[in-house]
């Protein structure tokens, strides 16, 4: 059994979605699920690893491709007709993702 992850990345161009506390879920696929309810987690930057802030880890809950909806893309602060291409341009080949909810830290 490994630790509780305490890093997450997201991509710089959304960071500051989550840094003011707009987006409050991401999507990730399995290799990303292990991330514990209750946790504090230091969210960087893909791209230059650069600290944004940190949140809290409400929850992990398993969704199917075919299952996210108008309700995620609220939560991701994307366009629902931008958020499912996205997410298939990042992982191609799965269909099982972790939809992961959390609150900015103050
Ligand atoms: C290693 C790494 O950083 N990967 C990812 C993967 C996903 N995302 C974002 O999560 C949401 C659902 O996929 C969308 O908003 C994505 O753009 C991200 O920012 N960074």
């Amino acid at each position: 059994m490994s630790a509780a992850p305490t890093k997450i990345t997201f991509f710089e161009w959304l960071t500051p979605l989550v840094a003011s506390g707009k987006k409050t879920i991401t999507i990730r696929d399995e290799s990303e699920s292990h991330y514990v309810p209750g946790t504090r987690v230091d969210v960087h930057t893909l791209e230059k690893d650069e600290y944004v802030c940190q949140i809290d880890i409400v929850s992990v809950e398993k969704i199917s491709f075919e299952d996210i909806n108008e309700e995620h893309a609220a939560q991701e602060f994307i366009p629902l007709e931008e958020l499912k291409p996205l997410i298939r341009e990042i992982y191609p080949n799965d269909e099982d993702f972790y939809v992961i909810t959390y609150t900015l830290v103050a």
